[in-house]
């Protein structure tokens, strides 16, 4: 708390403006006053940074056992020591101090960067308009607004990462030359959390560093290491992210560092986070802001965007952007954002919180608000501070900034910094496919043998059921009179069984959207991904085959010899692996626990009713059951195979001399062929469609998922108005 409590003293200190320096903001304003003594040096434009050749990185002080990243090896970029030393004054030096190298941040500029978005009906689909600003190395520039006025569109087209309905017109500047930021070199951290709740967040980061980093295994542990330390989760390391049954997960505030800290094990020169203080309190909102300021004095750059903060966070800020339905209000230092709001005749009234102020001024929804309460508000008084329609207010505010020597000023700043290019920011390696998928196995296997809902309770359901099915259907003998009830059990056990196996929605679901999640950052690949999930499966869809098949093959008393009885077994396993992959299919389009489960109940529905046992599958309707339902369904191949394991070879007596083979005394119960292969055709049939919805799946997290397609946007869409 006294690390929070010195920092958050040094943002009352830490902004000044180049343009509107602080003398012109209100004395009463308090906060916003330096504090005497300050070590920190103002930013102006005579301090714009002059690209040096020098390969030499800054260094920094730390105490021992620091929260800096080191980065030994992090190649030089633009010296902008002035500029760096401008957001936060490095503390003196220590005896015995850690000598920590800085990151050599990189300077992000924006000019006339205009966004469109096609399918965005409404009104325009311009969802940032001819906006333009910068970034420097070592500050937080933060991108501010109401809701829909397209922050993270903004964030996105910064660091590239706009999907292929957005169309970008402008120029972003890396390091003073036109191009787009190279893996590695920046981080992306999402809205959302997409973390594991069954690892470690140790774990889990370095899990993520073997699937970002190339190199030796035992070279990630300083990277992890440094990453808790810079996102100051040191307290937390050892402990599961999502809990178990006598301890809660993770604190929202915490999960959101982790999710950031993910990004932290490339050392990246800029980070991009979209949302940092998304649904936290304002104690995790203030502990997460001085980390990131602390993160952003190594040297980094850092840029996110902001719904709304406090009056404390808002004041460790150094630089803002401020957007209205896509149109530029306002770009400068914070404290200058205050004299233009002021000069524009909106100042903001003691105490009041400056982030919230902005809002109100801007934020159309307030209209409503303001109309809905307006009897109320004749009675008690006048609860707005801005008289004047938002949208009126939000013309004047662009119109004073579009006039004003903040805007003239950052088109200077923006001339300087790409005038001439700085060294450009190289490409990192990256872990080769054969790692990623060896080290996404290895963490599917931890996860799946550790989260009792992904297949423990599956083992325990297919063993009460094949306990249930083998007792009802025990006793069966093998006469001619038991080949019905024989295939009764076999359909009952093998459809029922597919059945039970949707209880795994929930934690294929929670790997794909990981998945996704480590896709869109290049972190892994649909190849990868897939490997790594059915390698880890095979060991516990084996151990849930022979386990419950044995019970239920002993119990029914089906043909006595090893050979038919593995060959249950495989069928059975083949039969899950195969319903694995359209558990995977079905969860990777809809993307929801509810309409999955829906969903995949229909489909095995249908299957059972096409599988040929209720009605055999001669006899079926042609035009839809028959072709194409009964082909799909693996019920068939499955039922058939086992069936055909069970009578091939057999004879029945029929009166004192007749016989007949187990072919004829099946054939008018079941559909199966009198070819003594064909059970080996049908479980190649089974091994094949398992690959075959493999493919499915990769096609479907190439073009849905990666590429953003228009049904999964659809689906987005549907699943946001379900929240
Ligand atoms: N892929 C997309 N397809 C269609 N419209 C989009 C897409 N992305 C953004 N938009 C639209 O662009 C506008 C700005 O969205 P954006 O997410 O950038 O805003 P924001 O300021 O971050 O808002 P919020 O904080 O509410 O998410 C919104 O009207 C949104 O509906």
């Amino acid at each position: 708390m006294e690390e929070i409590q010195s920092q958050s003293e040094n943002y009352r200190s830490s902004s000044s403006s180049a343009s509107s320096p602080a003398s012109r903001v209100p004395s009463s304003n308090f906060f916003y006053l330096r504090k005497q003594g300050a070590l920190r040096q103002p930013i102006s434009f005579e301090d714009s940074p002059d690209w040096e050749d020098n390969t030499d990185v800054e260094v920094r002080v730390e105490e021992g056992g620091g929260d800096s990243i080191n980065t030994a090896t992090t190649p030089v970029s633009p010296s902008l020591s002035k500029l760096n030393s401008g957001s936060m004054p490095s503390p003196p030096l220590p005896e015995g101090a850690v000598v920590a190298r800085k990151i050599a941040g990189a300077t992000i500029v924006w000019k006339d960067l205009t966004v469109t978005i096609k399918g965005k009906r409404k009104y325009s689909d311009r969802v940032v308009k001819s906006s333009n600003g910068y970034a420097l190395p070592g500050t937080m520039t933060v991108i501010m607004g109401p809701g829909k006025s397209g922050k993270s569109t903004l964030l996105r087209a910064l660091a590239g990462r706009l999907d292929d309905s957005a169309k970008t017109y402008g120029e972003v500047f890396v390091n003073g030359a036109k191009s787009s930021l190279q893996y590695g070199s920046y981080g992306f951290v999402e809205r959302k959390n997409t973390l594991i709740g069954s690892l470690t967040v140790r774990e889990f980061l370095y899990y993520s560093a073997l699937l970002q980093l190339p190199g030796f295994f035992y070279q990630k542990k300083s990277v992890v290491e440094d990453a808790i330390h810079a996102m100051s989760l040191g307290d937390y390391a050892n402990k599961l992210i999502g809990g178990h049954c006598y301890m809660k997960g993770l604190p929202s505030g915490e999960r959101r560092r982790v999710s950031i800290a993910r990004e932290l094990v490339m050392r990246p020169q800029a980070l991009f986070i979209d949302e940092p203080l998304y649904h936290l309190d304002s104690v995790s909102a203030l502990l997460m802001m001085v980390t990131l300021k602390k993160l952003a004095s190594t040297g980094c750059t850092l840029i996110f965007t902001i719904y709304q903060s406090s009056t404390e966070v808002f004041g460790l800020y150094d630089r803002i952007c401020l957007l209205s339905n896509g149109n530029t209000l306002f770009f400068g230092e914070t404290l200058a954002c205050l004299q233009h709001f002021s000069n524009a005749g909106f100042p903001c009234p003691i105490m009041q919180s400056p982030s919230d102020h902005f809002l109100r001024a801007i934020n159309t929804d307030f209209d409503r608000i303001i109309t809905m309460c307006k009897t109320w508000q004749d009675d008690n008084g006048d609860f707005s501070n801005v008289n004047m329609d938002t949208a009126v207010a939000i013309r004047t505010l662009e119109e004073t900034y579009r006039s004003s020597a903040d805007a003239a000023a950052v088109e200077t700043m923006i001339h300087r910094l790409t005038e001439r290019e700085g060294p450009s920011l190289k490409s990192k390696g990256k872990a080769s496919s054969a790692t990623r998928i060896a080290v996404l196995t290895w963490r599917s296997l931890l996860i799946m043998s550790r989260e009792w809902k992904y297949y423990w309770l599956r083992l325990i359901l297919c063993m009460l059921l094949a306990l249930c099915v083998g007792t009802a259907f025990s006793g069966l003998g093998h006469s001619l009179s038991s080949v019905g009830t024989r295939v009764a059990a076999i359909f009952v056990f093998v459809s029922f069984a597919s059945l039970l196996s949707i209880v795994g929605v929930p934690a294929q679901l929670k790997e794909v959207k990981v998945y996704a999640c480590e896709d869109s950052n290049q972190h892994s690949g649909g190849i990868v991904f897939l490997m790594g999930q059915i390698l880890a499966s095979f060991p516990f869809l084996f151990l849930i085959s022979i386990s419950s098949s044995l019970v239920f093959y002993f119990l029914v008393g089906l043909r006595n010899d090893f050979s038919f009885m593995m060959y249950f077994v495989l069928n059975f396993f083949m039969c899950l692996l195969v319903n694995e992959g359209l558990v995977l299919v079905v969860a990777t389009i809809l993307q929801d626990i509810f309409w999955s489960i829906s969903t995949l109940i229909f489909i095995h529905v249908v299957m059972m009713l096409s599988a040929g046992y209720f009605r055999i599958r001669s006899a079926l309707p042609g035009p839809v059951w028959m072709y194409p339902v009964s082909y799909v369904a693996f019920h068939t191949y499955s039922i058939q195979g086992l069936l055909e394991n069970e009578y091939d070879g057999t004879s029945f007596a029929v009166g004192q001399v007749r016989t007949i083979t187990g072919y004829q005394a099946l054939h008018n119960v079941y559909d199966v062929s009198p070819d003594v292969n064909s059970k080996w055709r049908n479980l190649l049939i089974l091994s094949l469609m398992a690959l075959g919805y493999r493919v499915l799946v990769f096609l479907l997290l190439h073009f849905c998922v990666k590429k953003n397609s228009y049904l999964f946007r659809f689906v987005c869409c549907r699943l946001r108005m379900n929240e």
